[in-house]
C-alpha cells in the first residue's frame, strides 16, 4: 500500500519504493495527520511521531488524557467514549432533541463536525418548561424595554414640569441621569441591571409618590360619570378588582423599596448588591408592574367592547339615505321619527330603569333580596365607601333603585341608618309631603321601617325614580368646566322659586336646598330631592316655621352663588365677599341683587318667597316662554310617533292576514277571494322593483300608501300578480274594506280544538 503524502510535492515524482527508503522515519504517516492514529502501525514505514504543534493540539483537546498519551504518539480511538445520544437514558415517552451549546462534548475528534453542538436528548416535559422559561424571559425583557422607554420619555417630558432640585426624589433621579449618558431607546447597555431597575423604581416614585400613586390608581368614585355610562360587566369588575389588588401590592413594594434603599449603603460593592433584598424587591416590583400592565390592557379591551355594544344598539334601521332612490321634494326618512337626541335620552333612561346587580357583584352581599315590598335593589350611590356616604341629615344615608312588587315600577329608596324612631307621630310629620305633586320636587311615596338590612334602626323613604339623573353637585361642582350661562342659572332659579312657593304655601320647609340634593333629571330640568327626611329625623326639635322658611331662602342664595362660582368653597366666610364680587363682574345686576337680597341679614322683616317671586317676575315670564316652546317641540315629536303608531297598527293587521298558513281549515285562505287582493297590495307596498331589478326601498312610498289606505281614499291603483299574468285595478277604499272584513274574520275565529 502506498501512502499519499499531503505535504510533499516531490513525492509524486518518485516511485513508491524509492520514496519509502528515502523517507522512512522522516515523513509523517498521513493517518496520524488525519486521524491521529494508524491501524497498520506495525507494518507502516512512516513516522508516527507527532510534531510539536500536533502534540500541543492533542494536549488541548484531550486535556488530562494527553498526559497518558503524550508518551505514546499513536492515539487510538477512545472506546470508552460513546455518543452522548446513548449516554442519556432513553425515555420512551420523549422524542425531543435540542442542541445545547453549553453541554457540547468537544473532547473527541469524530464529534467535531457537529458545528452547532451535539444534539442533546431532553425529556419532553423538561423541554416544555425550558421553552416556557425562555418565553417568559423574552417577554420580561421586552416589557422592561418598553417600561424603560416610557420612563425615559416621562423623564424627558418631566424636565419641563419638575425643575431640578424640586424635591429629594427628583434630585436623586436627576443625579442618576446626569451621571449616565442618555440612551436613545431608554436602555443604556453600559448601565448595569441594578442601575436600570433603580432608575425605573425611582422614576415611578418621582412620578407618583406612594400616596399619589394610591390616589391615581384607587378605583375612582364614579361620581363624575353620569348614570348613563355603561355599567361594568362582571368580568370587568373582576378585572378592576385584580388591578386594584395589584396596585396595592405595588404600593407596598414601593414603600418597602424606599425603606430598603435608605438602609442600603451607597458604597456597597456590586457583588453585595446582587444579593441584597432591595434588588429582589425590585424584581418583584417589576413582575407586579408587568401583571398590572396586562390587567389594565385586558380591562381596556373589555371596556371598549362594552362601549361598542352600547353604541351599536339601536332599535331603528340605520341605512344611509343615498342608497334609497328617493324622489326629489319628498320628506327625508329622519323626519318621520322623533329627533335623534330625544330618542337617545329616552333610550338611555329606559335602559337604566330596570338595571339589576350582577350576582357576582361584591356589593350584593350587603343588600337584602327583598326590602318591604321592594325587590331587585340596586345601589345608586357612586361612592359606596361608608366614610363617603352622605351625612347631610345627621345620619348615614344610602340610595337604592328598587322595583315594587305591587305595580312593578322602579322607585328610589333612601335608607337612613342608625335612626331610632321614637314616636309614630314622627312618620306623620312627613305625611303632608306625600300629597305634594310639583314638577320640581321628587315626590315622596312612603316611609317605612325595616330590619331587612340586618339592623334595628334603619328608616326608609321611597321616592319617585328618575333614571339617568345626577345631582347638581356631581354635574357642576365635582368637575371643572366653563361657568354656567346666566340663562341656565335663571332657569334653575325660576324652578327652585316655584318649588319653594308651593312648599312654603303648604306650611312646610324644604331644608334640602343643597347641590347634592337637587337632581338634574333632564335638560336643565331640576327637582328637589330628599324632601320630608328632616321633618322625621328632627321631629323632636321645636321649630319656628318663619325662621326655617327664611333659612330656606338663605340656602337658596348660597346655592345660586355656589353654582355661579362653580365652587363649593365660594360661600365660606373667607370667600363670601370675593364670590359676590365675582358675580357682580361676571353676571347681570339682577342676579347680583337677588343673591345679595337672599344672603343679607334682614333688618326688620324676614324676606319671604313671595318677594322673591316679585323680584324675578320678568325671568319667570321668560321661563314660561321657554317651557311653551319646549312643549311645542315635544308635541311635534310626539305627533310623528303618533303617525308611526297608527301606521304600525295597519301593518300589523296586514301581517296577521297575509301568508296565514291555515284559517278555518283552509290552507289557501289568505291566497283566495278578497285576501288575494290584500296579498297583491302587500307586494305593491313593499316588494316593488326598479327596471334594473333592484328593490324599491322608498320609505315615503310606504308611508304615503298606508296613509291612503287608512283613509280609504277613492284613488285607484294597478295591482299585478307575481307571474305578471293578472292585472287588477282597485281603489284604496275597496282595499280598506277587504282588510277590515278579513281581519274581522280572524277576530271572530272559533276554536277548532
Ligand atoms: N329619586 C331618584 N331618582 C334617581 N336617582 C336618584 C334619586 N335619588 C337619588 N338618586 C341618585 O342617587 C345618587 C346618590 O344620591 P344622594 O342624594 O345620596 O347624593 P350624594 O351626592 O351621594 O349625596 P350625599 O353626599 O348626601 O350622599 C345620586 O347620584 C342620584 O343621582
Amino acid at each position: 500500500m502506498i501512502n499519499v503524502f499531503v505535504d510533499s510535492k516531490e513525492s509524486f515524482a518518485v516511485s513508491g519504493k524509492l520514496y519509502q527508503q528515502q523517507t522512512k522515519n522522516l515523513k509523517q504517516c498521513k493517518n496520524i495527520a488525519l486521524h491521529g492514529y494508524c491501524r497498520n502501525i506495525d507494518k507502516c514505514e512512516f513516522s508516527h511521531e507527532l510534531t510539536p504543534q500536533q502534540q500541543q493540539q492533542q494536549q488541548n483537546t484531550n486535556g488530562n488524557n494527553t498526559s497518558q498519551t503524550s508518551n505514546n504518539p499513536i492515539i487510538s480511538p477512545n472506546n470508552n467514549l460513546t455518543s452522548p445520544l446513548k449516554k442519556s437514558p432513553i425515555d420512551n415517552l420523549t422524542t425531543s432533541f435540542q442542541n445545547l451549546g453549553t453541554n457540547q462534548q468537544t473532547n473527541h475528534h469524530w464529534a467535531d463536525h457537529f458545528q452547532s453542538g451535539i444534539p442533546e436528548y431532553i425529556p419532553k416535559q423538561q423541554l416544555q418548561q425550558l421553552q416556557q422559561q425562555q418565553l417568559l424571559q423574552q417577554q420580561q425583557q421586552q416589557a422592561l424595554l418598553i417600561q424603560q422607554q416610557q420612563q425615559q420619555q416621562n423623564y424627558e417630558d418631566d424636565q419641563h414640569i419638575y425643575p431640578y432640585g424640586d424635591n429629594s426624589v427628583d434630585d436623586y433621579e436627576q443625579h442618576q441621569y446626569e451621571q449616565q449618558p442618555q440612551p436613545n431607546n431608554g436602555i443604556d447597555p453600559n448601565m448595569n441591571n441594578q442601575f436600570q431597575i433603580n432608575n425605573f423604581v425611582a422614576a415611578q416614585m418621582r412620578n407618583a409618590s406612594p400616596q399619589s400613586y394610591q390616589q391615581q390608581f384607587q378605583p375612582q368614585p364614579q361620581q363624575q360619570q353620569p348614570n348613563t355610562a355603561p355599567q361594568p360587566s362582571q368580568q370587568q369588575q373582576q378585572q378592576q378588582q385584580a388591578v386594584y389588588q395589584l396596585q396595592q401590592q405595588i404600593l407596598q413594594h414601593m414603600k418597602q423599596q424606599q425603606v430598603l434603599q435608605q438602609q442600603q449603603q451607597s458604597s456597597q460593592p456590586l457583588a453585595q448588591q446582587i444579593q441584597n433584598p432591595s434588588l429582589q424587591n425590585n424584581n418583584k416590583l417589576l413582575q407586579l408592574q408587568l401583571q398590572l400592565q396586562q390587567h389594565l390592557q385586558q380591562l381596556q379591551i373589555a371596556q371598549q367592547q362594552a362601549q361598542q355594544q352600547v353604541q351599536s344598539y339601536t332599535p331603528y334601521p340605520s341605512y344611509s339615505q343615498p342608497v334609497i332612490r328617493n324622489k326629489p321634494g319628498r320628506r327625508n326618512i329622519g323626519s318621520f321619527f322623533m329627533s335623534e337626541s330625544l330618542k337617545q335620552d329616552i333610550l338611555n333612561q329606559k335602559s337604566l330603569l330596570y338595571l339589576t346587580l350582577d350576582p357576582n357583584d361584591p356589593r350584593i352581599k350587603n343588600i337584602p333580596p327583598m326590602l318591604n315590598k321592594y325587590h331587585s335593589l340596586y345601589p345608586l350611590d357612586h361612592d359606596a365607601s361608608r366614610e363617603n356616604q352622605g351625612k347631610m341629615f345627621g345620619y348615614i344615608t344610602s340610595v337604592y333603585k328598587a322595583i315594587s312588587t305591587l305595580d312593578g315600577l322602579p322607585y328610589a329608596i333612601r335608607r337612613v341608618e342608625g335612626f331610632r324612631l321614637s314616636s309614630e307621630y314622627a312618620l306623620q310629620a312627613a305625611e303632608t309631603w306625600r300629597n305634594i305633586q310639583h314638577p320640581n320636587i321628587v315626590s315622596l311615596k312612603e316611609i317605612f321601617v325595616s330590619k331587612e338590612f340586618g339592623d334595628n334602626s334603619s328608616l326608609f323613604f321611597t321616592y319617585e325614580f328618575f333614571p339617568g339623573s345626577e345631582t347638581l353637585e356631581s354635574k357642576y361642582l365635582s368637575q371643572s368646566g366653563s361657568p354656567l350661562s346666566e340663562s341656565v342659572l335663571w332657569s334653575f332659579i325660576c324652578q327652585i322659586t316655584s318649588a319653594l312657593k308651593t312648599i312654603h304655601s303648604t306650611g312646610l320647609v324644604c331644608r334640602v336646598i343643597h347641590p347634592s340634593k337637587i337632581l338634574l333629571t333632564g335638560k336643565n330640568r331640576i327637582r328637589m330631592n330628599g324632601v320630608g327626611i328632616f321633618d322625621v329625623v328632627n321631629f323632636d326639635t321645636p321649630r319656628n316655621l318663619a325662621q326655617y322658611q327664611h333659612e330656606d331662602l338663605l340656602l337658596f342664595g348660597r346655592l345660586i352663588l355656589t353654582l355661579a362660582c362653580r365652587s363649593a368653597q365660594s360661600t365660606t366666610t373667607t370667600n363670601l365677599s370675593k364670590s359676590i364680587e365675582y358675580v357682580s363682574n361676571q353676571y347681570s345686576k339682577e342676579l347680583y341683587n337677588l343673591i345679595v337680597y337672599l344672603l343679607t341679614k334682614p333688618v326688620i322683616n324676614l324676606p319671604n318667597i313671595d318677594e322673591v317671586v316679585l323680584m324675578i317676575s320678568g325671568r319667570l315670564l321668560q321661563e314660561n316662554n321657554y317651557l311653551h316652546t319646549y312643549t311645542d317641540d315635544l308635541e311635534t315629536e310626539l305627533s310623528k310617533e303618533y303617525e308611526n303608531g297608527r301606521l304600525f297598527r295597519l301593518v300589523t293587521k296586514l301581517g296577521f292576514i297575509n301568508e296565514r298558513p291555515l284559517y278555518d281549515m283552509d290552507p289557501r285562505w289568505s291566497e283566495t277571494g278578497d285576501r288575494y287582493l290584500i296579498k297583491l297590495f302587500r307586494d305593491y307596498i313593499f316588494h316593488q322593483v326598479y327596471d334594473d331589478g333592484t328593490p324599491v326601498l322608498d320609505f315615503y312610498h310606504v308611508v304615503e300608501t298606508l296613509n291612503k289606505l287608512d283613509c280609504g281614499v277613492e284613488e285607484k291603483i294597478l295591482l299585478m300578480s307575481r307571474d305578471e299574468q293578472s292585472l287588477l285595478v282597485v281603489s284604496y277604499k275597496d282595499l280598506k274594506k277587504c282588510i277590515d272584513s278579513a281581519f274581522s274574520e280572524l277576530v271572530s275565529q272559533k276554536s277548532h280544538i
